[in-house]
C-alpha cells in the first residue's frame, strides 16, 4: 500500500473538522439517525437573536442555550443526557464545563457546534438560532466561526506540524503566501516555530495539542470548542495547554478586532482556576458550583 497523500489527508481532516467533536456523531451509538429529519436544525431561514450591542451589531453572548433537552434512544433504555440545560457564554470569556464521565459534556458541545440538535429548547451561536439555519449554513458556521480542539488531537500523521495547521486554510483555498504567513504566525503563537517541519509522531503530546490549537485558530474563529483538551496529557503539560487557551481567549483578535470565546469541557480540577467561569454538569442538569439549580 502506498503512502497516503497530502490530498487524501485533506479529505480525512475535512471529515474530522466538519464532523467536529465526536467522530461518530453522524450516527448515534445506538444507530439513531442524526438530527436531520427530526425536526431539528437545518430546515430554517437564518433568524438571529435580538440582544445586540447596538455598536457592531454583535450579540452580547457568543453562545445562548435555553432549556435544552437531549435524549438518546427511546423507552426503558433511553439516556437523558441533557434535561433542561440553560447557559449563556458572553463574548470573550473562557467558560469551563466540568462533570464526571458520561455527564453530557460532549453532548452539550455537539449541540453548540451544530453537530446535533436538541429534542427541545434553543441553541444560538454568534447571534444565530441554529434551528433556523439550513444545512449549508450550519456547515459554513462550523467552518468559518468555530474552531475545534479534540482530546485525541486529531492531527494528520503524514503531514508536518506546519501542514496540519494549514489544512483549514487549504480547505478555504487561501493563497499559498497568505497561508504560509498565517501558519508561521500561529506556530510562533503556540511556541512551536522550531518544530514546523516535524510530523505529529515526532512531537510530544503537549506539542501535538499545541499544533491542534494553532490549527483550530487558522480560520480566525470567534468560538473555540474544546472537549477534554488535556485528557491525554500529564498534569503539568495539561496546565500549559490550558494556559495557552487562556492566553488565546485573552489576546487573540480577528481581523475585525473581535476576540475569541471558548467553551471547554474538562474534568481536570486543576485547570478550573484559569476559566472565567465554571459550570458543572451532573445528571443532565447544569449547576454553577455553589449554586443549587440552573438556569445560569
Ligand atoms: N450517540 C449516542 N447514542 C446513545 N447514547 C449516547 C450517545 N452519545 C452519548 N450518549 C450517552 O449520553 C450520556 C452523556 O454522554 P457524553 O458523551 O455527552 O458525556 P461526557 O460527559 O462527554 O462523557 P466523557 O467525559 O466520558 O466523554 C452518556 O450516558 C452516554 O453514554
Amino acid at each position: 500500500m502506498g503512502v497516503p497523500s497530502v490530498e487524501s489527508g485533506f479529505v480525512y481532516v475535512n471529515d474530522v473538522l466538519s464532523c467536529g467533536l465526536r467522530h461518530d456523531a453522524a450516527e448515534s451509538r445506538h444507530g439513531e439517525p442524526r438530527a436531520e429529519g427530526r425536526g431539528g436544525y437545518w430546515g430554517g431561514t437564518g433568524a438571529t437573536t435580538e440582544h445586540t450591542d447596538g455598536g457592531r451589531g454583535l450579540t452580547a453572548h457568543m453562545v445562548e442555550i435555553e432549556d435544552v433537552h437531549r435524549t438518546y434512544g427511546r423507552g426503558p433504555t433511553a439516556v437523558h443526557a441533557l434535561r433542561g440545560v440553560s447557559l449563556t457564554v458572553p463574548r470573550g470569556e473562557l467558560v469551563a464545563v466540568r462533570g464526571r464521565s458520561g455527564s453530557g459534556k460532549t453532548t452539550l458541545l455537539n449541540l453548540v457546534g451544530g453537530l446535533d440538535a436538541p429534542d427541545s429548547g434553543r441553541v444560538a451561536v454568534d447571534g444565530t438560532d441554529l434551528a433556523s439555519l439550513g444545512e449549508q449554513d450550519v456547515l459554513a458556521l462550523r467552518r468559518d466561526r468555530i474552531g475545534y480542539v479534540f482530546q485525541s488531537f486529531a492531527l494528520l500523521p503524514v503531514l508536518t506540524a506546519a501542514e496540519n495547521v494549514g489544512v483549514p486554510l487549504r480547505l478555504r483555498r487561501t493563497p499559498a503566501a497568505e497561508r504560509e504567513e498565517r501558519v508561521a504566525l500561529l506556530l510562533a503563537l503556540v511556541g512551536l516555530s522550531e518544530h514546523a517541519a516535524q510530523r505529529p509522531g515526532e512531537l510530544s503530546g503537549g506539542q501535538q495539542q499545541r499544533v491542534a490549537i494553532a490549527r483550530a485558530l487558522a480560520n480566525r474563529p470567534a468560538l473555540l470548542l474544546a472537549d477534554e483538551p488535556t485528557g491525554q496529557l500529564d498534569a503539568e503539560t495539561g496546565h500549559g495547554v490550558m494556559e495557552l487557551l487562556r492566553a488565546v481567549v485573552r489576546d487573540e483578535k480577528g481581523p475585525d478586532g473581535e476576540g475569541v470565546t471558548a467553551l471547554v469541557a474538562t474534568h481536570d480540577e486543576s485547570l478550573l482556576d484559569l476559566a472565567d467561569r465554571v459550570v458543572e454538569l451532573g445528571d443532565g442538569v447544569l449547576r454553577e458550583p455553589g449554586r443549587v439549580s440552573s438556569p445560569l
